[in-house]
């Protein structure tokens, strides 16, 4: 036939809607949406106060919502009732039977600002763990409507025996294998979790699970009380009393709150996110809230709630936008400020802080002087002159050098010590870049990386006869430093001032430098500068591997002394300047040294004063 056929092939258009099968939709969200059941209570909740919301404060009813559980239905269902706004019957058709449909966006389709719902799906978690949902509404006068709703898609209106007031009931119906999410302890649990701040009375069966205004806007007698309750506020959020409580405010997002301040080292780490308490309008979005904060300030966990900022449709994060994003800048400045604040009035406190927190403080100098400050006075670095604030180390050094690495730091850090080179450990997190940064606060200050050429390590060989005048010398020097572990060697090299040199062991480039010098001298000689060491003919194991006093014949009084035919005060000297350059190398000294040098001490004074025979 093809009657119905168009002249260009097409049949007439025909319109249907969607079919929704509502397991498809209730599985997505349980699945994808939602990260577990228990947020059912908080949608129920959340409308609940929606509808107190949009009635408005009538007079006539005290506002207030209460849930009745399994134990107090006794029937196999949990019931919430609310004293808000209602439905009327077409308002039912409308909002309730039309997924994706919310009464509160305004014309435009934009949230409304007074309401937490916004996305008209909420009510479908409670397919989570049920399989029927009952709606008993009444607005104002009007007649009360029964709607009922089932997990296979389709849904009853009635009218219902009359509610005494207006207001809604939501009875849920337990899905098999879910009716411990409808029992008293976990509804309460939850209700407890997701509204205890909420602005108008919760009770779960009589016990009432409000807690009136959140812990930074409750009235107090002094701000000593204030204080105290916010700590232990904040012992229960973190585990241990918090180091202290930073008050924070941003109008714009209509965000108040309060920060503590970790006494621990924050277990995320710096490249990790920090998570915080958050709640909007006084519903919690979650206790693991992200992005709130900048990425530096992993030394508080936070507790805001905000009327602006906005949820994603999970509602457990925040949706990003210019506002989060300001807000978080704002945070960010009042951390930063508290900070700042207890640098110039409390430098104890600060202090105890830093032990703590020197990471986040660190990373917080890379993008900012005022912290940059913080870090150059307060946070002691390793150096080659022991731990020291940079600050104190630039008073002393107009050039500072760093190693980046903690290996080359150990290799080098006594040479340079005893050329008087200021050397920072650049090897930890954080402390090269902090250095390279320092100009910004002393332009004049030139930090480099340590290049080993900078180090006098040219160890020159004496010539044969000064060589053989010292022959003595080291004898006494060897029988002097053996019981130290150390053997003597001695070169020239520069600095002419410096007398002597500890080397560790390990020291494979020094190790290279003193073998190639030896090298270069004549085989008898080469002998003679390690005659009685056993391993010396094995060079390649020996030197280096341990312990090394170096002495500087370009040095007038090691010259002199290798030169001296009094072997007591050779053997003092040598005492002398092992513990002097010991020290010099910031080496740790053991009791034999201390001994030691104490003996040398005491023996040169009483030589100074009657020269001994
Ligand atoms: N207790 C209640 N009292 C009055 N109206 C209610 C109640 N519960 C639900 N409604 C109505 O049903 C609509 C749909 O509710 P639903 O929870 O699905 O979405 P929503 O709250 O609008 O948005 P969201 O998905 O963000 O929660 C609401 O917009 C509201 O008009």
């Amino acid at each position: 036939m093809g009657s119905s056929r168009r002249p260009d092939g097409y049949s007439a258009r025909v319109r249907h809607a969607f079919h929704v099968d509502l397991r498809g939709i209730v599985d997505l969200l349980s699945r994808h949406l939602y990260s577990s059941p228990r947020v059912y209570v908080r949608e129920l909740l959340q409308n609940s106060v929606d509808a107190i919301t949009a009635r408005g404060i009538d007079g006539t009813a005290p506002a207030g919502i209460r849930i009745e559980p399994l134990e107090v239905t006794g029937d196999g269902s949990l019931r919430i009732h609310d004293t808000g706004i209602g439905l009327t019957e077409p308002q039912v058709h409308e909002l309730l039977a039309t997924i994706g449909n919310s009464a509160k966006r305004d014309a435009l389709g934009f949230a409304r600002h007074d309401f937490l719902g916004q996305f008209g799906i909420g009510l479908l978690s409670c397919f989570l763990v049920a399989d029927e949902i009952e709606v008993i509404t009444r607005h104002g006068d009007e007649e009360t409507v029964v709607w009922r709703g089932h997990a296979d898609g389709h849904y009853t209106v009635e009218r219902g025996p009359a509610r005494e007031s207006p207001g809604t009931t939501v009875v849920l119906r337990a899905r098999r294998d879910f009716e411990h999410w409808l029992g008293a302890s976990t509804v309460t649990e939850l209700a407890r979790h997701y509204g205890a701040l909420l602005p108008y009375e919760v009770r779960v069966g009589e016990e009432r699970i409000t807690e009136g205004d959140p812990p930074w806007r409750a009235r107090h007698p002094s701000p000593d009380t204030r204080r105290e309750a916010l700590l232990e506020y904040g012992e229960r959020l973190i585990g241990a009393t918090p180091f202290d409580v930073i008050d924070l405010e941003v109008p714009e997002a209509g965000l108040s709150g309060a920060a503590f301040v970790l006494p621990y080292a924050d277990r995320t780490g710096p490249g990790e996110r920090a998570s915080h308490r958050v709640y909007l309008k006084r519903m919690l979005l979650g206790d693991r809230v992200e992005k709130i904060l900048p990425d530096w300030a992993f030394f508080v966990r936070c507790v805001i709630d905000t009327d602006e900022l906005r949820p994603t449709a999970s509602r457990e994060h925040l949706y990003e936008d210019d506002l989060l994003d300001t807000t978080r800048e704002a945070l960010g400045a009042q951390l930063r400020a508290w900070l700042v604040r207890l640098a110039a009035t409390s430098p104890p406190r600060l202090a105890a802080f830093l032990r703590v927190h020197h990471l986040g403080v660190m990373a917080l100098a890379l993008h900012d002087v005022e912290m940059l400050r913080i870090v150059d006075e307060w946070i002691d670095v390793e150096t080659n002159e022991g731990r020291v604030a940079l600050g104190d180390l630039r008073r002393r050094h107009r050039i500072l050098h760093y190693t980046p690495t903690d290996e080359e730091f150990r290799r080098f850090a006594s040479i340079a010590a005893a050329q008087g080179i200021g050397l920072v450990n650049g090897g930890y997190t954080y402390h090269a870049e902090i250095l390279r940064r320092l100009h910004r606060l002393d332009p004049d200050l030139v930090v480099r990386r340590l290049d080993p050429d900078d180090l006098a390590t040219r160890f020159d060989v004496l010539d044969s006869a000064a060589e053989f005048a010292t022959r003595e010398f080291l004898g006494i020097a060897r029988a002097t430093l053996g019981p130290r572990g150390c053997a003597p060697v001695l070169r020239s090299f520069s600095p002419a001032s410096l007398p002597v040199l500890h080397l560790e062991g390990g020291d494979a480039r020094l190790a290279a430098d003193l073998r190639a010098a030896r090298e270069e001298a004549d085989g008898v000689w080469a002998e003679l500068l390690e005659p009685s060491d056993p391993e010396a003919s094995d060079p390649e194991a020996n030197e280096g591997a341990r312990p090394l006093l170096v002495f500087n014949h370009r040095n007038p009084l090691v010259a002199r002394l290798t030169s001296t035919v009094d072997a007591r005060v050779v053997e003092l000297s040598v005492e002398a300047l092992y513990g002097y350059a010991m020290l010099a190398g910031n080496r740790l000294l053991r009791p034999d040294d201390v001994a030691g040098v104490n003996r040398a001490f005491l023996g040169l004074v009483e030589h100074a004063v009657h020269p001994l025979r």
